[in-house]
C-alpha cells in the first residue's frame, strides 16, 4: 500500500494539457487564464479630471491671478479642447480630458462664479491637483494579469477595459462520474428500506461545479457485462471517470476487474490513508485516467478534494487553496495510516482555528456538513496537540 504523499506525486505525474480555447468574458470567472493580459493603452489613457470645477493654468495663479474668464465647457466624452489664452479657465466634468494648456482643476468649490468669470478662492493651488496623470496606473504594454491566474470579477473588470471580450482560458477536461451499487436509488424515489439515494455523485458534481465543469453523471449497475458495456461508453466520452464505490472486496466490487478488461492500468489501488484506504488510481494507454473513490461519503468526499482537486489543479495550472490553522482539540489516531480529518475553521482575533469533526465513521455523511477544509495528519505520529499548526485544504 502506497503513503499519501507517494499517492500524491504519482497522481501529480499524470497531470494532463487539455489545451486552450477562447471563451466569452463573462462565462470566463473561476477559470484559469492562458494568455498574459495586456495593457492596450496608458492607465488613464489621458490626463483624467477628478472633481467637477475648473480647469487653469498654475502660471496664472503664482502670478496673483484670481479671476478667470470661463472660455467653454469640458464634458467627459468630448474631445480635447484648449485654452485659448492661459489667462482664462475652461470649466471640466469629473473624467473629462484636462484641457490642453492647463495643468490643475480647481473644485467648484474654492471657486465663485458670476457672470461667467470664475474666482478663485484657494490659498494656494498645486500643478496637476485633481488631474489623474496620463500612465501613472501603468503603460501601454504592461502585463495587467499573468496567465495562469484564476479569474475573479474584478479581472473581468479589468479585461473589460482592455477590451477583451473573449478570453483564452485552459480548457477543462470533460469529466464523468459514476455511481456504482444496486443499493442505490434516484434521489427522486423514495428508497425501499434496504436502499439508499445516490447522493455521492450529486456532491462530487457540485463541487466541480465550483471548478466550472460540467460533468455527466451515470450509474452503473453491479453486474460485470452491463458494467463493461457502459464504461466503454461513457470512457469514449469524457478524458476522466470518477467513480464512486464497488472498490474494495465485496463480492460485487467488479469496478477494478471491469476497468482492467478494458485496458486501464492501475497506477495505484489502496493508499496508507483514512479514509479512502480502498482508493483506486488507473489510466489507459490513450490518456483517460480513472479516480475510483471508495463509496462512504466521507471517503468520496475526501479522495475528491485530497486527490482528484491535486490532478485537476496541476492540469489547469491552478494554485489548490489552502491555509494554515490551529488545532482547537487534541487529536488521538491508532492505526499507522495518515488520517484526513475534517474540521471547521472559525477565526478569532485574526488566528484561524480547525476544529476537527470526528464522525462516526466515513459513511457518516452528516459530519460533512459543517466541514470547511481537511488536514492531512501524518501517519508517523499518534497524538496531535491542541495548538499544533497545520495545513488545511478547503472543501
Ligand atoms: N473486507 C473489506 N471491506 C471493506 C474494506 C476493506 O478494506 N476490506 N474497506 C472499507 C472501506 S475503508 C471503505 S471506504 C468501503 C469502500 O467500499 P467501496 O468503495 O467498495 O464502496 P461500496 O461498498 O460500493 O459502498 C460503500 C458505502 O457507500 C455507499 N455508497 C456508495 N456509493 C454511493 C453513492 N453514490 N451515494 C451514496 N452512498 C453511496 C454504499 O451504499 C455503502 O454503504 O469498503 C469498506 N469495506
Ligand atoms: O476509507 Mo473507508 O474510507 O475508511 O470508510
Amino acid at each position: 500500500m502506497i503513503t499519501v504523499h507517494e499517492a500524491l506525486t504519482q497522481i501529480t505525474a499524470c497531470a494532463k494539457n487539455f489545451g486552450k480555447e477562447e471563451i466569452p468574458l463573462l462565462s470566463a470567472t473561476a477559470s484559469v487564464l492562458a494568455d498574459d493580459v495586456i495593457a492596450d493603452r496608458d492607465f488613464p489613457p489621458y490626463h483624467r479630471v477628478t472633481m467637477d470645477g475648473i480647469a487653469i493654468n498654475t502660471k496664472a495663479f503664482d502670478a496673483g491671478k484670481r479671476d478667470f474668464y470661463i472660455e467653454n465647457i469640458q464634458a467627459a466624452g468630448t474631445p480635447l479642447q484648449v485654452l485659448k489664452d492661459d489667462a482664462n479657465c475652461i470649466e471640466v466634468m469629473t473624467g473629462a480630458v484636462l484641457p490642453g494648456g492647463a495643468d490643475a482643476v480647481i473644485p467648484y468649490e474654492e471657486c465663485n462664479i458670476t457672470n461667467g468669470i470664475a474666482t478663485v478662492q484657494s490659498p494656494s493651488i498645486r500643478q496637476y491637483q485633481n488631474v489623474h496623470l496620463q500612465g501613472t496606473d501603468c503603460k501601454k504594454e504592461t502585463v495587467l494579469i499573468p496567465k495562469d491566474t484564476v479569474i475573479t470579477p474584478a479581472h473581468i473588470g479589468i479585461m473589460a477595459t482592455v477590451g477583451l471580450h473573449k478570453v483564452m482560458v485552459y480548457k477543462n477536461p470533460v469529466v464523468a462520474i459514476c455511481s456504482t451499487g444496486d443499493e442505490l436509488v434516484d434521489i427522486a424515489a423514495t428508497p425501499l428500506p434496504h436502499q439508499i439515494r445516490k447522493s455521492n455523485v450529486y456532491m462530487l458534481a457540485a463541487a466541480l461545479q465550483q471548478e466550472g465543469i460540467a460533468a455527466q453523471l451515470h450509474h452503473l449497475k453491479d453486474d460485470k457485462e452491463a458494467m463493461q458495456e457502459q464504461l466503454t461508453t461513457i470512457l469514449n466520452e469524457c478524458h476522466v471517470l470518477l467513480l464512486s464505490g464497488a472498490v474494495s472486496k465485496g463480492k460485487f466490487d467488479y469496478l477494478p476487474e471491469v476497468l482492467t478488461s478494458l485496458g486501464m492500468q492501475t497506477v495505484f489501488h489502496r493508499v496508507a490513508q483514512r479514509p479512502g484506504k480502498p482508493f483506486l488510481f488507473g489510466a489507459f494507454a490513450n490518456g483517460k485516467l480513472v479516480f475510483g473513490f471508495p463509496g462512504n461519503p466521507v471517503s468520496t468526499f475526501v479522495c475528491y478534494h485530497i486527490h482528484f482537486k491535486t490532478w485537476l489543479h496541476t492540469s489547469l495550472h491552478r494554485a489548490t487553496k489552502k491555509i494554515t490553522a490551529r488545532l482547537e482539540k487534541p487529536i488521538s489516531f491508532q492505526p499507522k495510516l495518515s488520517f484526513h480529518v475534517l474540521v471547521t475553521l472559525e477565526y478569532q482575533e485574526g488566528i484561524c482555528y480547525a476544529n476537527p469533526i470526528i464522525g462516526a465513521n466515513s459513511g457518516d455523511m452528516p459530519s460533512l456538513i459543517n466541514a470547511g477544509g481537511i488536514i492531512t495528519l501524518p501517519a508517523e505520529k499518534d497524538t496531535f496537540e491542541e495548538g499544533d499548526i497545520f495545513e488545511v485544504t478547503y472543501c
